[in-house]
């Protein structure tokens, strides 16, 4: 795998023909990911047609709820043949295991990856208005142990923690990162940043990169401009 085969592009547009606009403009582009802006405005064909063309999705709904819920919703989202689908730690230990439990069965499962602390949010945030009495790295590695004590494949995290949930959670812990920004984006409403190639660096094993890209004057220039960036290192 080639180090641009580790971007996964979000397509965070509010409708299906923006969507495909995307695809279209940028063929290179292997790992998509259909999120809540996409999926709540247009549903499911998306993803149909991102098999169609051969690429691999990343459904990222962030189920939360009780167990019975969370466990129904992945095994729906399941008949998508996405690659991998996101749930929040928070829901807890029992929402996780269930969620785990009821897609075990299939032959070839999405896998699944735990939400730590999302990576708009700052060690202020956290502390003042959350009231989560932990530092933000020690409470993002007990969210990250807690999925994979429960079964769950991996984690999205911010680049700033992916280097401790490496070495706590292992090799085998798939460990996804958005909040990355190339040193010429802007950060936009994501706190804890780094840029594509610290984060490979750090222990990432996807970086999930949107506005950089798709918000660019001309996003085929600014993925390539990161394909460069990640070819040396
Ligand atoms: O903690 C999280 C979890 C998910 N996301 C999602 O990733 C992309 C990031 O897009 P950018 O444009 O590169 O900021 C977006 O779809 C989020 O919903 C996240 O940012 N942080």
């Amino acid at each position: 795998m080639t180090n641009s085969d580790r971007i996964i592009v979000p397509l965070d547009v509010p409708d299906l023909e923006s969507a495909i606009a995307l695809l279209d403009l940028l063929p290179e582009v292997n790992f998509w990911k259909v999120g809540l802006e996409l999926f709540v405005s247009s549903g499911a064909e998306i993803l149909g047609i991102l098999q169609e063309r051969q690429k691999k999705s990343f459904l990222d709904l962030k189920f939360h709820d009780i167990p019975n819920t969370v466990a129904g919703a992945c095994r729906s989202a399941s008949r998508y043949q996405v690659d991998l689908l996101t749930l929040h730690a928070t829901a807890g230990r029992q929402a996780l295991t269930a969620a785990k439990g009821a897609i075990s069965d299939l032959l070839s499962p999405p896998k699944l990856l735990a939400i730590t602390v999302l990576t708009s949010l700052n060690a202020r945030e956290l502390a003042l208005d959350l009231k989560i009495p932990l530092e933000l790295s020690e409470y993002a590695l007990n969210l990250a142990l807690l999925g994979k004590e429960s079964g769950i494949d991996g984690a999205v995290c911010s680049p700033q923690e992916v280097a401790q949930l490496r070495r706590v959670c292992g090799e085998d812990f798939l460990l996804v990162c958005p909040g990355v920004r190339p040193s010429w984006s802007s950060k936009g409403d994501q706190s804890r940043v780094m840029t594509p190639a610290q984060a490979l660096k750090a222990g990432a094993d996807y970086l999930v990169i949107g506005r950089p890209i798709t918000g660019a004057e001309e996003p085929k220039v600014a993925w390539a401009k990161i394909c460069q960036e990640l070819a040396d290192i």
